[in-house]
């Protein structure tokens, strides 16, 4: 049974709609993430969820019961937020035995789950601290085990890991997943950033301007992008303009036939940097161009190159550039684009086809 299902949920702030009808269903035990540009409705979609402010129209279904009915706080969700929102006049162990008191739990369980939920973040023997005596990761540590520690049906994380530097980032993101998985505890996380979005997620739903463009797994999500949206928000693309003849495919002075994409107009072909092939041909279907490298980005294991064609900039990266393929700046290579790794969006955003193999 779907843990959580969201049906029509539409919120406006006076006369602006911030959220469009959303739809979305959550399996119990996913990880599942919100994903989307500042602004686009994510946070405001996770308060509706958690119950701090209210829907205009729709439905909040978890297994099987109306929560949008009943007040914050009879919910059974966990939170936790960006900016910590630990009690600072509280030691560790009261900011996690919070909840419990809350609820009336005796103290020996309280006692017990707070001294678990420590554990679980890697804070036991931090119980009598301030959390002014702690980091910002540490802050956030505490947390999630406050959120946790009254084992909600939800969890609910509002870019927990953004005030913390690039380091702490991918550790705490790293325990993040590895509890919610012990767990097995149904978690929606927001986040702006497309990597840790990818590296947390077991499905991803991405979002702009309100409405939900398109949800599925990291691996779908990069790999088989259904709306020009995002492919471009997730991972770098490169977009390159053209006209559509009758499935035929025009990019400045070259045409192809693209498997599937029988209409006519203007399109954006779509092509990761990865795709790009440097040097060789392709054993497909492809498309042709002289380059002039303009920039040359050495990363250590790739390395990127910024390329002027007839049908704008593209971007090429080669995986192992010491032993692939080296060109210098001011050098004219010439590159293949596959179509079997390319997609093709018209000027709505959708896909018109998407290449094949
Ligand atoms: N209380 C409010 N009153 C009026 N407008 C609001 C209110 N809260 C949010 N908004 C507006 O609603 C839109 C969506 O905001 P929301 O915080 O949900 O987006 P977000 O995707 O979470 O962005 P961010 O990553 O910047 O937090 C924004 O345009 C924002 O300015």
């Amino acid at each position: 049974m779907a843990e959580l299902r969201i049906q029509g949920l539409a919120k406006s702030y006076r006369d602006v709609r911030v959220l469009e009808s959303i739809d979305l269903t959550i399996a119990s035990g996913e990880f599942f993430t919100l994903l989307g540009p500042s602004g686009c409705g994510k946070t405001t979609l996770l308060r509706t969820i958690a119950g701090f402010q209210h829907q205009d129209r729709g439905e909040i279904v978890v297994k099987g019961e109306r929560i949008d009915l009943k007040p914050a706080h009879k919910r059974d969700i966990g939170m936790v937020f960006q900016d910590y929102a630990v009690f600072p006049h509280l030691t560790v162990a009261e900011n996690v035995a919070f909840g419990l008191k809350a609820r009336s739990l005796p103290k020996s369980e309280i006692e017990t789950r707070v001294a678990e939920s420590l554990k679980m973040v890697r804070l036991d023997g931090y119980q009598s601290r301030l959390p002014a005596e702690m980091s910002g990761g540490q802050q956030q540590r505490i947390g999630l085990a406050r959120a946790m520690a009254i084992r909600p049906t939800l969890l609910l994380m509002d870019e927990p890991l953004s005030n913390l530097d690039a380091k702490l980032r991918i550790e705490l993101r790293e325990d993040i997943r590895d509890i919610q998985r012990r767990l097995g505890i149904t978690t929606i996380y927001v986040t702006h950033d497309q990597e840790e979005a990818l590296a947390v997620s077991d499905r991803i739903c991405v979002m702009d301007k309100g409405r939900v463009e398109q949800i599925g797994t990291p691996f779908e999500i990069y790999r088989h992008p259904v709306r020009r949206f995002a492919a471009g928000f997730v991972g770098t693309m490169n977009f390159i303009s053209g006209t559509l003849k009758a499935g035929q495919l025009l990019i400045g002075s070259r045409s192809v036939h693209f498997p599937g994409a029988d209409g006519t107009g203007p399109v954006e072909l779509a092509i990761r940097p990865e795709n790009v092939i440097l040097s060789g041909s392709s054993p497909g279907a492809a498309i042709p161009l002289r380059g002039e490298v303009r920039k040359v980005t050495f990363l250590g294991r790739e390395a990127h190159y910024t390329l002027g064609t007839e049908a704008g900039e593209i971007i090429a990266q080669a995986m192992d550039p010491s032993a692939d393929f080296i060109a210098m700046e001011g050098q004219t290579i010439d590159i293949v684009l596959p179509i079997a790794k390319a997609a093709l969006f018209d000027a709505n955003g959708d896909l018109v086809s998407a290449g094949r193999p």
